[in-house]
């Protein structure tokens, strides 16, 4: 298997181009399903994931074609057209489906277009159980009928969805996506409450806008959707990845370095913004994004607690508490979004931080010495976060089972290195 090896303790400077968001890319991409004619989406990451979801929607009978890759200035050029003129299944197998959870968004795609649609039960993951209830509730609600059979959801609704008020007894990205598509094919007004925020439903909702659909309010806790008949092709481009800004922005301050982060966005990380600023990192708006650098060279430990957005997101929380493993003072960092979320402790120990969980928190006392270890990580924030921590520390680490990473971050080490990182891909035999 590939490893990464880093030699730590070299500061970062220079320009990194943000890429496309996989999570936005995802259900992009499985709302191609809602229409016969051409999807074209832009700025498009290259990560494991989403030629995995390219894969499932080639064997629901659509039509894939590339274009593009990496343009001259670092930024992703990658552009793809789906077309489902038809759909050839209407199942998502469990070889598929099992690795990688974003598939159970083509559900809410095919029940609207097709009237029935089965889809694998995505199983548990290293970072919880992940239910999908939320979403087949939804459905259930829109008058689709849902059976569990042979470890598939079997929906169908054989006169068509009808819209409906769905009130989600908790936040959920997913399950908001999944019932937003549903809805722009039922009959009839839906009301989405207590619906995500993210900046990733936003993304989804212009594109489906774009689409013909009739969606106010994404963004907010209440979207209101308007059924019509059918939907047409469109264009658009993907929104920047927030996730992986916010990591490099703990890549700037982790290493004392100086980061310009290309294409990087003020309004998708209030959160994450605000408790970099406590935390001692100065995060400047630039024309062209988020200038970088710590404040006045110290990091400060600062607590923080995930939340839905616009709170702190979980996908950050292993990556800041790399952070706060080399900054003075402790820090409380609480998780309240997924149950299994801390896998990263003992691998972050191993490098030498110290790191105490109780229950839902993990309580960080920094300044320690990192020292370079060989680690591994079972989920792709968690492997981020190993990469951060070994790039602060002295000597070398060697990072494990790096598949994880590729789900996630286009070009690692080659936009790391760019700005001075001793990072590097070690090919397996
Ligand atoms: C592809 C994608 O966009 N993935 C993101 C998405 O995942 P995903 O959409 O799976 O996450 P959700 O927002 O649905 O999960 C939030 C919480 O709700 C629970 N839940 C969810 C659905 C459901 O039917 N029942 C239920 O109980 C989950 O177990 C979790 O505890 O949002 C997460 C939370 O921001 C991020 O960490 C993931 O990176
Ligand atoms: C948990 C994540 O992704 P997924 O929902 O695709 O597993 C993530 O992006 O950190």
């Amino acid at each position: 298997m590939d490893k990464i090896r880093i030699r730590g303790g070299r500061p970062l400077k220079g320009d990194i181009a943000i890429s496309g968001a996989k999570n936005a890319a995802l259900p992009l991409m499985a709302a191609a399903l809602l229409t016969p004619e051409t999807v074209r989406l832009s700025n498009l990451p290259h990560l494991v994931d989403i030629s995995m979801l390219a894969n499932l929607l080639t064997r629901l009978g659509a039509e894939l074609h590339l274009n593009g890759d990496c343009g001259p200035d670092g930024h992703s050029g990658r552009v793809l057209e789906i077309a489902a003129p038809r759909i050839a299944s209407t199942v998502a197998p469990y070889d598929l489906v099992r690795k990688m959870r974003a598939s159970v968004l083509v559900l809410g795609p095919l029940l609207a277009r097709e009237g029935v649609a089965e889809v694998s039960l995505p199983g548990g993951c290293a970072i919880g159980t992940r239910p999908i209830d939320l979403h087949l509730e939804g459905f259930k609600r829109l008058g689709a009928e849902i059976a569990l059979d042979g470890g598939y959801v079997k929906a169908k609704a054989p006169k068509g969805l009808v819209g409906a008020e769905v009130v989600f007894p908790k936040v959920s990205v997913g399950a908001t996506e999944n019932v937003m598509m549903a809805a722009c094919l039922a009959k009839g007004d839906t009301e989405l409450v207590n619906a995500a925020r993210e900046p990733e439903i936003i993304d989804l909702a212009k594109l489906l806008v774009s689409m013909g659909a009739k969606i106010e309010g994404a963004g907010t806790e209440r979207i209101r959707i308007a059924g019509v008949a059918g939907l047409t092709g469109a264009e658009h481009a993907v929104v920047p990845d927030r996730i992986e800004a916010g990591t490099y922005a703990m890549a700037a301050a982790i290493t004392d370095g100086d980061l310009h982060l290309l294409g990087a966005k003020v309004e998708h990380l209030p959160a994450v913004l605000e408790t970099l600023d406590k935390a001692g990192v100065a995060v400047e708006e630039t024309n062209r994004g988020l200038r970088v650098r710590r404040a006045n060279g110290r990091l400060t430990g600062t607590d923080v607690m995930t939340e839905a957005f616009p709170g702190f997101p979980t996908d950050l929380q292993a990556q800041f508490m790399a952070l706060m493993t080399t900054a003075e003072g402790a820090a409380m960092v609480t998780e309240t979004i997924f149950e299994n979320r801390f896998m990263h402790v003992p691998e972050l120990s191993r490098l030498g931080a110290d790191i105490v969980v109780h229950g839902a928190s993990a309580l960080v006392r920094g300044r320690s010495e990192l020292l370079g270890a060989p680690v591994m990580a079972t989920d792709l924030r968690a492997s981020v976060s190993l990469v951060l921590a070994g790039l602060a520390a002295q000597g070398e680490t060697e990072l494990n089972r790096i598949y994880h990473l590729d789900r996630g971050y286009e070009r690692l080490e080659e936009k790391l290195a760019a700005c001075g990182a001793d990072i590097q891909r070690e090919q397996a035999d």
